[in-house]
């Protein structure tokens, strides 16, 4: 088993518990590493046989930018679940970082594990 990933996707959204926070939208950027056999489209060189990262990208994009959720921790679960539900993603972990939320601190946010790496499926 391998991983397909995304690194450093940026999007902006409504996030936050302060009142200030809920009138504007703020970046959030997101690292996902997601377990798929890449053998299967090595040997097709077919864009159908991937987990297609553009795609992942595009449902993320069009998802977060019409959220509105207060906790990062939220907004991280939901999408973890569209992950496994509509991409069929067996295992992931998932980086949500809200830059600049934090004075002094570059970022801070949350990283989630969701589902089991498949059995038999070295790593
Ligand atoms: N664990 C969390 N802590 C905090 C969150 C959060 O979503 N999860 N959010 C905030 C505020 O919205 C903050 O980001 C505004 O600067 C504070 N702590």
């Amino acid at each position: 088993m391998d991983v397909v990933f995304i690194e450093d996707l940026r999007i902006e959204t409504v996030i936050g518990i302060y009142d200030w926070e809920r009138k504007i939208r703020q970046t959030v950027a997101f690292d996902i590493e997601m377990a798929f056999d890449n053998a299967v489209p090595a040997a097709s060189d077919a864009i159908a046989d991937t987990l297609d990262y553009k795609a992942v990208a595009k449902r993320l994009i069009a998802f977060v930018e019409s959220s509105h959720f207060e906790l990062v921790e939220t907004l991280a679960e939901r999408c973890a679940q569209i992950l496994r539900e509509e991409f069929g993603v067996p295992w992931l972990r998932l980086k949500l970082s809200k830059p600049g939320a934090v004075t002094g601190s570059r970022a801070v946010g949350v990283i989630i594990e969701r589902g089991v790496w498949p059995d038999g499926a070295g790593r």
